[in-house]
Protein backbone atom coordinates (compact mmCIF):
# COMPACT_ATOMS: atom_id res chain seq x y z
CA UNK A 1 0.00 0.00 0.00
CA UNK A 2 1.21 3.53 -1.19
CA UNK A 3 1.61 6.08 2.01
CA UNK A 4 -0.22 9.37 -0.29
CA UNK A 5 -3.34 7.58 -1.37
CA UNK A 6 -5.74 8.88 -4.47
CA UNK A 7 -9.57 9.05 -3.63
CA UNK A 8 -12.36 9.20 -5.75
CA UNK A 9 -15.36 11.33 -4.32
CA UNK A 10 -18.90 11.42 -4.31
CA UNK A 11 -21.36 9.62 -2.11
CA UNK A 12 -22.59 6.65 -4.13
CA UNK A 13 -21.19 7.95 -7.49
CA UNK A 14 -20.81 5.47 -10.49
CA UNK A 15 -17.53 5.30 -10.43
CA UNK A 16 -15.12 3.96 -13.12
CA UNK A 17 -11.73 3.25 -11.58
CA UNK A 18 -8.64 1.03 -13.83
CA UNK A 19 -5.31 0.40 -12.07
CA UNK A 20 -4.11 -0.53 -15.69
CA UNK A 21 -5.46 1.30 -18.03
CA UNK A 22 -7.31 -0.40 -20.89
CA UNK A 23 -8.62 -2.96 -17.95
CA UNK A 24 -12.31 -1.52 -18.28
CA UNK A 25 -14.46 -2.75 -20.70
CA UNK A 26 -15.89 0.23 -22.47
CA UNK A 27 -19.88 0.17 -23.18
CA UNK A 28 -20.69 -2.90 -21.34
CA UNK A 29 -20.11 -5.08 -18.67
CA UNK A 30 -19.60 -8.57 -19.81
CA UNK A 31 -17.38 -8.97 -22.63
CA UNK A 32 -17.17 -12.60 -24.01
CA UNK A 33 -13.84 -11.79 -23.38
CA UNK A 34 -13.26 -9.21 -20.22
CA UNK A 35 -9.83 -6.78 -21.38
CA UNK A 36 -6.68 -8.17 -20.48
CA UNK A 37 -7.65 -11.90 -19.79
CA UNK A 38 -9.42 -11.06 -16.76
CA UNK A 39 -12.42 -12.33 -15.19
CA UNK A 40 -16.07 -10.52 -14.70
CA UNK A 41 -17.55 -10.55 -11.62
CA UNK A 42 -20.58 -9.08 -10.59
CA UNK A 43 -21.16 -7.68 -6.74
CA UNK A 44 -24.81 -7.17 -5.77
CA UNK A 45 -25.41 -4.98 -2.52
CA UNK A 46 -28.99 -4.45 -3.28
CA UNK A 47 -31.53 -6.92 -4.55
CA UNK A 48 -31.04 -7.09 -8.35
CA UNK A 49 -34.80 -5.40 -8.18
CA UNK A 50 -34.14 -2.58 -5.80
CA UNK A 51 -35.44 0.78 -6.78
CA UNK A 52 -32.89 2.53 -9.09
CA UNK A 53 -31.95 5.47 -6.47
CA UNK A 54 -31.39 2.52 -3.71
CA UNK A 55 -30.03 -0.47 -5.89
CA UNK A 56 -25.95 -0.95 -5.38
CA UNK A 57 -23.67 -3.18 -7.35
CA UNK A 58 -20.11 -3.22 -9.16
CA UNK A 59 -18.67 -4.67 -11.55
CA UNK A 60 -15.37 -6.32 -10.46
CA UNK A 61 -12.39 -7.33 -13.58
CA UNK A 62 -10.17 -9.38 -11.78
CA UNK A 63 -7.11 -12.04 -11.97
CA UNK A 64 -9.46 -14.88 -10.71
CA UNK A 65 -13.26 -15.15 -9.78
CA UNK A 66 -14.34 -15.21 -6.21
CA UNK A 67 -14.80 -18.94 -6.63
CA UNK A 68 -11.65 -20.06 -6.20
CA UNK A 69 -10.70 -21.05 -2.82
CA UNK A 70 -10.77 -23.76 -0.54
CA UNK A 71 -14.05 -25.52 1.31
CA UNK A 72 -15.45 -23.64 4.23
CA UNK A 73 -14.22 -24.47 7.68
CA UNK A 74 -14.86 -23.84 11.34
CA UNK A 75 -13.08 -20.59 12.81
CA UNK A 76 -13.59 -19.59 16.24
CA UNK A 77 -14.10 -16.18 17.05
CA UNK A 78 -16.15 -16.57 20.49
CA UNK A 79 -15.99 -12.82 21.50
CA UNK A 80 -17.84 -11.51 18.13
CA UNK A 81 -21.19 -12.62 18.76
CA UNK A 82 -24.50 -11.77 16.63
CA UNK A 83 -28.44 -10.81 17.22
CA UNK A 84 -30.33 -11.88 18.56
CA UNK A 85 -29.04 -11.80 22.37
CA UNK A 86 -30.14 -14.64 24.34
CA UNK A 87 -29.49 -12.89 27.48
CA UNK A 88 -32.58 -10.68 29.03
CA UNK A 89 -32.06 -7.28 28.95
CA UNK A 90 -32.71 -4.94 32.10
CA UNK A 91 -34.17 -1.50 31.21
CA UNK A 92 -31.41 0.17 33.05
CA UNK A 93 -29.30 3.08 32.35
CA UNK A 94 -25.68 1.65 31.87
CA UNK A 95 -22.45 3.37 31.34
CA UNK A 96 -19.16 1.42 30.50
CA UNK A 97 -15.48 2.52 31.19
CA UNK A 98 -12.94 1.86 28.27
CA UNK A 99 -12.51 -1.99 27.88
CA UNK A 100 -8.95 -2.97 28.97
CA UNK A 101 -6.85 -6.04 27.52
CA UNK A 102 -8.36 -6.70 23.81
CA UNK A 103 -5.18 -5.39 22.35
CA UNK A 104 -2.77 -7.81 23.18
CA UNK A 105 -1.38 -10.09 20.39
CA UNK A 106 -4.25 -10.06 18.33
CA UNK A 107 -5.16 -8.71 14.61
CA UNK A 108 -8.78 -7.15 13.78
CA UNK A 109 -10.40 -9.72 13.54
CA UNK A 110 -9.75 -11.70 16.81
CA UNK A 111 -9.53 -8.25 18.57
CA UNK A 112 -13.50 -7.35 18.08
CA UNK A 113 -15.21 -8.11 21.32
CA UNK A 114 -19.45 -7.46 20.54
CA UNK A 115 -20.92 -4.96 23.15
CA UNK A 116 -24.81 -5.24 22.16
CA UNK A 117 -27.40 -5.87 19.26
CA UNK A 118 -31.12 -6.26 18.04
CA UNK A 119 -32.62 -7.30 15.03
CA UNK A 120 -31.54 -10.89 13.76
CA UNK A 121 -28.27 -11.22 11.71
CA UNK A 122 -30.43 -13.77 9.29
CA UNK A 123 -33.30 -11.66 8.42
CA UNK A 124 -31.64 -8.92 7.72
CA UNK A 125 -32.52 -6.31 10.48
CA UNK A 126 -31.02 -4.61 12.65
CA UNK A 127 -27.26 -3.59 13.94
CA UNK A 128 -24.08 -5.32 15.98
CA UNK A 129 -22.07 -3.35 18.14
CA UNK A 130 -18.68 -4.02 19.18
CA UNK A 131 -15.31 -2.36 20.05
CA UNK A 132 -12.07 -3.45 18.35
CA UNK A 133 -8.54 -3.28 19.61
CA UNK A 134 -5.47 -5.03 18.39
CA UNK A 135 -1.54 -4.89 17.92
CA UNK A 136 -1.07 -7.16 14.59
CA UNK A 137 -1.51 -6.06 10.90
CA UNK A 138 -3.73 -8.55 9.40
CA UNK A 139 -0.96 -10.59 7.33
CA UNK A 140 -1.90 -12.88 4.91
CA UNK A 141 -5.38 -12.92 6.76
CA UNK A 142 -8.62 -11.02 5.26
CA UNK A 143 -11.79 -11.16 5.69
CA UNK A 144 -15.50 -11.35 4.34
CA UNK A 145 -18.33 -9.82 6.47
CA UNK A 146 -21.58 -11.89 4.86
CA UNK A 147 -23.75 -10.08 7.48
CA UNK A 148 -23.34 -6.60 7.33
CA UNK A 149 -22.09 -3.32 5.83
CA UNK A 150 -19.67 -2.14 8.63
CA UNK A 151 -19.06 0.96 9.83
CA UNK A 152 -15.78 2.05 12.02
CA UNK A 153 -15.37 4.72 14.16
CA UNK A 154 -11.79 4.81 15.34
CA UNK A 155 -10.88 6.54 18.61
CA UNK A 156 -6.89 5.46 18.45
CA UNK A 157 -4.65 4.42 15.44
CA UNK A 158 -4.56 4.85 12.27
CA UNK A 159 -5.91 1.73 9.90
CA UNK A 160 -4.33 0.90 7.02
CA UNK A 161 -7.01 -0.74 4.82
CA UNK A 162 -7.07 -3.11 1.53
CA UNK A 163 -10.08 -3.56 -0.03
CA UNK A 164 -11.08 -5.46 -3.20
CA UNK A 165 -11.67 -1.99 -4.41
CA UNK A 166 -8.57 -0.12 -3.29
CA UNK A 167 -6.89 1.21 -0.37
CA UNK A 168 -8.05 3.69 2.16
CA UNK A 169 -6.36 5.11 5.60
CA UNK A 170 -8.29 5.67 8.54
CA UNK A 171 -7.42 7.96 11.19
CA UNK A 172 -9.31 8.86 14.46
CA UNK A 173 -11.70 11.88 13.64
CA UNK A 174 -12.74 9.38 10.37
CA UNK A 175 -15.44 6.75 9.99
CA UNK A 176 -15.38 4.32 7.41
CA UNK A 177 -17.72 1.75 5.91
CA UNK A 178 -17.42 -1.25 4.26
CA UNK A 179 -20.12 -2.86 2.11
CA UNK A 180 -21.42 -6.39 3.07
CA UNK A 181 -19.53 -8.95 1.77
CA UNK A 182 -16.32 -7.43 0.71
CA UNK A 183 -12.88 -8.61 1.22
CA UNK A 184 -10.70 -6.34 3.04
CA UNK A 185 -7.64 -6.65 5.27
CA UNK A 186 -6.29 -4.14 8.06
CA UNK A 187 -2.95 -3.58 8.78
CA UNK A 188 -1.46 -0.56 11.49
CA UNK A 189 1.65 1.00 11.72
CA UNK A 190 1.43 2.04 15.34
CA UNK A 191 1.46 -0.27 18.09
CA UNK A 192 -2.46 -0.66 18.53
CA UNK A 193 -5.77 0.47 17.09
CA UNK A 194 -8.90 1.23 19.12
CA UNK A 195 -12.17 2.23 17.97
CA UNK A 196 -15.97 1.57 17.70
CA UNK A 197 -17.15 -1.15 15.22
CA UNK A 198 -21.79 -0.78 13.81
CA UNK A 199 -22.27 -4.05 12.02
CA UNK A 200 -25.63 -2.73 10.23
CA UNK A 201 -27.48 -5.77 8.98
CA UNK A 202 -30.41 -3.63 7.55
CA UNK A 203 -30.60 -1.77 4.53
CA UNK A 204 -27.22 0.13 3.53
CA UNK A 205 -26.18 3.48 5.39
CA UNK A 206 -26.97 6.30 3.22
CA UNK A 207 -27.37 10.25 3.54
CA UNK A 208 -30.60 11.27 5.13
CA UNK A 209 -33.01 13.64 3.70
CA UNK A 210 -32.24 17.67 3.95
CA UNK A 211 -36.35 18.62 4.42
CA UNK A 212 -36.82 22.96 4.58
CA UNK A 213 -32.47 22.88 4.61
CA UNK A 214 -32.17 22.88 1.29
CA UNK A 215 -29.34 21.63 -1.81
CA UNK A 216 -26.37 22.10 0.82
CA UNK A 217 -25.29 21.29 4.38
CA UNK A 218 -24.99 18.28 7.19
CA UNK A 219 -22.59 15.56 5.40
CA UNK A 220 -22.39 16.76 1.74
CA UNK A 221 -22.15 14.38 -0.65
CA UNK A 222 -18.58 15.26 -2.45
CA UNK A 223 -16.93 14.55 1.22
CA UNK A 224 -17.29 11.08 1.01
CA UNK A 225 -13.88 9.17 -0.65
CA UNK A 226 -13.54 6.17 -2.42
CA UNK A 227 -10.31 4.36 -3.11
CA UNK A 228 -9.15 3.99 -6.64
CA UNK A 229 -8.81 0.57 -8.15
CA UNK A 230 -5.41 -1.37 -7.19
CA UNK A 231 -4.33 -5.08 -6.81
CA UNK A 232 -1.38 -6.31 -5.24
CA UNK A 233 1.63 -7.16 -6.87
CA UNK A 234 2.66 -10.34 -4.90
CA UNK A 235 0.27 -13.42 -5.28
CA UNK A 236 1.07 -14.77 -2.00
CA UNK A 237 -1.32 -17.39 -0.44
CA UNK A 238 -4.16 -16.22 1.90
CA UNK A 239 -6.71 -17.50 5.02
CA UNK A 240 -10.07 -15.69 4.05
CA UNK A 241 -12.02 -15.58 7.45
CA UNK A 242 -15.65 -15.37 6.76
CA UNK A 243 -18.56 -14.13 8.80
CA UNK A 244 -22.02 -15.40 8.00
CA UNK A 245 -24.71 -16.05 10.25
CA UNK A 246 -23.51 -15.29 13.36
CA UNK A 247 -20.92 -17.79 12.80
CA UNK A 248 -17.32 -18.29 11.68
CA UNK A 249 -15.05 -19.83 8.42
CA UNK A 250 -11.98 -20.09 6.83
CA UNK A 251 -10.87 -20.70 3.55
CA UNK A 252 -7.37 -20.80 2.24
CA UNK A 253 -6.56 -18.92 -1.35
CA UNK A 254 -3.99 -19.97 -3.35
CA UNK A 255 -3.45 -16.21 -3.69
CA UNK A 256 -4.46 -13.15 -3.19
CA UNK A 257 -7.86 -11.70 -2.83
CA UNK A 258 -6.86 -8.13 -3.26
CA UNK A 259 -6.92 -8.99 -7.56
CA UNK A 260 -9.57 -6.48 -9.10
CA UNK A 261 -7.40 -4.65 -11.69
CA UNK A 262 -10.62 -2.50 -12.43
CA UNK A 263 -13.82 -1.85 -10.93
CA UNK A 264 -17.09 -0.37 -12.07
CA UNK A 265 -20.26 0.77 -9.94
CA UNK A 266 -21.02 2.46 -6.64
CA UNK A 267 -20.77 -0.20 -3.51
CA UNK A 268 -17.45 -0.10 -2.24
CA UNK A 269 -16.20 1.31 0.69
CA UNK A 270 -16.08 4.77 1.66
CA UNK A 271 -14.34 6.93 4.22
CA UNK A 272 -15.70 10.69 5.61
CA UNK A 273 -13.96 13.25 7.86
CA UNK A 274 -15.98 13.84 10.74
CA UNK A 275 -14.68 17.51 10.50
CA UNK A 276 -16.34 18.11 7.37
CA UNK A 277 -20.00 17.58 8.66
CA UNK A 278 -21.54 20.98 8.21
CA UNK A 279 -23.22 21.49 11.57
CA UNK A 280 -26.49 23.24 11.53
CA UNK A 281 -28.44 24.37 14.75
CA UNK A 282 -30.53 27.12 16.29
CA UNK A 283 -29.63 30.37 16.36
CA UNK A 284 -32.49 31.36 18.44
CA UNK A 285 -33.89 29.63 21.24
CA UNK A 286 -34.27 25.64 22.42
CA UNK A 287 -32.03 22.34 21.78
CA UNK A 288 -33.04 21.04 18.80
CA UNK A 289 -33.69 17.04 18.71
CA UNK A 290 -30.10 15.20 18.02
CA UNK A 291 -31.58 14.41 14.44
CA UNK A 292 -29.65 17.32 13.19
CA UNK A 293 -26.55 16.00 13.29
CA UNK A 294 -27.38 12.65 11.86
CA UNK A 295 -24.36 11.67 9.59
CA UNK A 296 -25.71 8.52 7.60
CA UNK A 297 -28.52 6.84 8.01
CA UNK A 298 -29.78 3.19 7.59
CA UNK A 299 -33.68 3.14 7.14
CA UNK A 300 -36.34 0.63 7.65
CA UNK A 301 -39.44 0.22 6.84
CA UNK A 302 -41.00 2.76 8.62
CA UNK A 303 -40.54 6.23 7.45
CA UNK A 304 -38.27 8.34 9.56
CA UNK A 305 -37.60 5.60 11.98
CA UNK A 306 -34.10 4.66 10.90
CA UNK A 307 -32.24 0.74 11.90
CA UNK A 308 -29.26 2.84 12.78
CA UNK A 309 -28.75 6.37 12.20
CA UNK A 310 -24.99 6.95 12.86
CA UNK A 311 -25.39 10.66 14.68
CA UNK A 312 -21.77 13.02 15.78
CA UNK A 313 -21.96 15.85 18.59
CA UNK A 314 -18.47 17.19 16.79
CA UNK A 315 -17.07 21.16 18.27
CA UNK A 316 -19.52 23.65 17.38
CA UNK A 317 -20.70 27.43 18.06
CA UNK A 318 -23.54 27.57 21.07
CA UNK A 319 -26.20 30.73 20.99
CA UNK A 320 -29.27 29.51 22.24
CA UNK A 321 -30.52 32.14 24.25
CA UNK A 322 -32.69 32.11 27.19
CA UNK A 323 -32.32 28.22 26.72
CA UNK A 324 -30.85 25.19 28.82
CA UNK A 325 -28.15 24.69 26.10
CA UNK A 326 -27.33 20.82 27.11
CA UNK A 327 -29.52 17.37 26.29
CA UNK A 328 -32.81 17.77 27.90
CA UNK A 329 -34.22 14.95 30.45
CA UNK A 330 -35.49 12.82 27.92
CA UNK A 331 -37.24 9.33 27.19
CA UNK A 332 -36.82 8.40 23.49
CA UNK A 333 -38.58 5.44 21.88
CA UNK A 334 -35.42 4.80 19.97
CA UNK A 335 -32.35 3.26 21.30
CA UNK A 336 -29.30 5.52 22.26
CA UNK A 337 -25.53 3.89 21.71
CA UNK A 338 -23.16 6.51 22.88
CA UNK A 339 -19.25 6.36 22.72
CA UNK A 340 -16.87 9.24 22.52
CA UNK A 341 -13.94 9.61 19.95
CA UNK A 342 -12.10 12.67 21.92
CA UNK A 343 -12.53 14.93 24.54
CA UNK A 344 -15.82 16.06 26.99
CA UNK A 345 -19.36 15.15 26.01
CA UNK A 346 -21.56 18.45 27.18
CA UNK A 347 -24.44 16.37 29.59
CA UNK A 348 -21.62 14.12 30.98
CA UNK A 349 -18.83 16.02 31.90
CA UNK A 350 -17.68 13.34 34.49
CA UNK A 351 -17.43 9.02 33.69
CA UNK A 352 -17.77 8.87 30.28
CA UNK A 353 -14.66 8.48 28.56
CA UNK A 354 -13.14 8.37 25.34
CA UNK A 355 -12.93 4.53 24.18
CA UNK A 356 -15.86 4.20 26.93
CA UNK A 357 -19.75 3.64 26.11
CA UNK A 358 -23.19 4.38 27.30
CA UNK A 359 -26.57 2.16 26.41
CA UNK A 360 -30.36 4.15 26.99
CA UNK A 361 -32.64 1.85 25.59
CA UNK A 362 -35.83 2.39 24.52
CA UNK A 363 -38.09 4.47 27.16
CA UNK A 364 -34.98 4.57 29.51
CA UNK A 365 -34.97 7.72 31.46
CA UNK A 366 -31.40 9.59 30.94
CA UNK A 367 -30.23 13.22 31.02
CA UNK A 368 -27.89 15.56 31.98
CA UNK A 369 -25.97 14.41 35.35
CA UNK A 370 -27.24 16.75 38.27
CA UNK A 371 -23.73 18.90 38.42
CA UNK A 372 -24.19 19.54 34.28
CA UNK A 373 -27.57 20.39 35.20
CA UNK A 374 -27.34 22.87 37.97
CA UNK A 375 -24.16 24.62 35.76
CA UNK A 376 -26.12 24.82 32.82
CA UNK A 377 -29.32 25.98 34.83
CA UNK A 378 -27.22 29.10 36.04
CA UNK A 379 -24.86 29.98 33.17
CA UNK A 380 -24.40 33.04 31.85
CA UNK A 381 -25.39 32.40 28.00
CA UNK A 382 -23.10 33.84 25.89
CA UNK A 383 -21.94 32.93 22.43
CA UNK A 384 -19.56 29.98 23.61
CA UNK A 385 -17.29 27.13 21.05
CA UNK A 386 -17.86 23.71 22.26
CA UNK A 387 -14.19 22.80 21.48
CA UNK A 388 -12.45 19.13 22.39
CA UNK A 389 -15.51 16.94 21.74
CA UNK A 390 -16.71 14.60 19.75
CA UNK A 391 -19.54 12.11 20.57
CA UNK A 392 -21.34 9.85 18.55
CA UNK A 393 -24.11 8.12 18.84
CA UNK A 394 -25.60 4.75 16.61
CA UNK A 395 -29.34 5.25 17.07
CA UNK A 396 -31.64 2.14 16.43
CA UNK A 397 -35.81 1.95 16.62
CA UNK A 398 -34.86 -1.88 18.15
CA UNK A 399 -34.01 -2.60 21.78
CA UNK A 400 -30.34 -2.88 21.92
CA UNK A 401 -29.40 -6.24 23.85
CA UNK A 402 -25.93 -5.78 25.46
CA UNK A 403 -24.08 -8.91 25.70
CA UNK A 404 -24.07 -11.47 28.84
CA UNK A 405 -20.62 -10.39 29.07
CA UNK A 406 -21.35 -7.11 28.94
CA UNK A 407 -23.76 -6.66 31.58
CA UNK A 408 -21.05 -8.56 33.51
CA UNK A 409 -18.07 -6.82 32.76
CA UNK A 410 -15.73 -5.06 35.16
CA UNK A 411 -15.73 -2.03 33.31
CA UNK A 412 -19.75 -1.73 33.63
CA UNK A 413 -20.29 1.09 35.61
CA UNK A 414 -23.07 0.30 38.12
CA UNK A 415 -23.45 3.25 40.12
CA UNK A 416 -23.65 5.39 36.79
CA UNK A 417 -27.67 5.87 37.34
CA UNK A 418 -26.18 7.98 40.73
CA UNK A 419 -25.35 10.92 38.56
CA UNK A 420 -28.46 11.82 38.80
CA UNK A 421 -29.38 11.01 42.46
CA UNK A 422 -28.67 14.92 43.67
CA UNK A 423 -31.78 16.35 41.44
CA UNK A 424 -33.64 17.30 44.22
CA UNK A 425 -37.51 18.99 43.92
CA UNK A 426 -36.63 22.65 43.86
CA UNK A 427 -40.49 23.38 42.88
CA UNK A 428 -41.67 26.22 45.19
CA UNK A 429 -45.73 27.08 44.89
CA UNK A 430 -45.92 31.12 43.80
CA UNK A 431 -50.03 31.21 44.21
CA UNK A 432 -49.54 30.16 48.22
CA UNK A 433 -49.70 32.84 50.41
O1 LIG B 1 -28.84 11.20 25.33
C1 LIG B 1 -27.95 11.82 24.75
O2 LIG B 1 -27.02 12.38 25.37
C2 LIG B 1 -28.03 12.01 23.24
C3 LIG B 1 -28.88 13.17 22.92
C4 LIG B 1 -28.34 14.40 22.70
C5 LIG B 1 -29.14 15.50 22.45
O3 LIG B 1 -28.55 16.69 22.21
C6 LIG B 1 -30.51 15.37 22.49
C7 LIG B 1 -31.08 14.12 22.71
C8 LIG B 1 -30.27 13.02 22.92
O4 LIG B 1 -30.78 11.80 23.09
FE1 LIG C 1 -30.63 10.57 24.66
Amino acid sequence: MTTALHYLSGFNNQFETEAISGALPVGQFNPQKAPLGLYTEQFSSTAFTAPRAQNRRTWFYRKRPSVCQSDYQTYVQASWTSAPEPTPTPPSAMRWSPLTGNDTTNDFIDGVVSIASNGSVKEQVGIGIAHYGFNLSMKGRAMINADAEMLFVPHQGELQVKTECGCLTVAPGEIMVIPRGMKFSIDISENSARGYLCENYGHPLTLPERGPVGANGFANDRDFQYPVAWFEESDHSYELITKFSGHFYRNLLEHSPFDVVAWAGNSAPYKYDLSRFNVINTVSFDHPDPSIFTVLTSPSYAEGTANLDFVIFPPRWMVAEHTFRPPWFHRNVMSEFMGLIEGVYDAKEKGFEPGGFSLHNAMTPHGPEQAVFEKASNANLKPERYENTLAFMFESRYVLAPTAQMLNAPERQLDYPQCWAGLESKFTDNNES
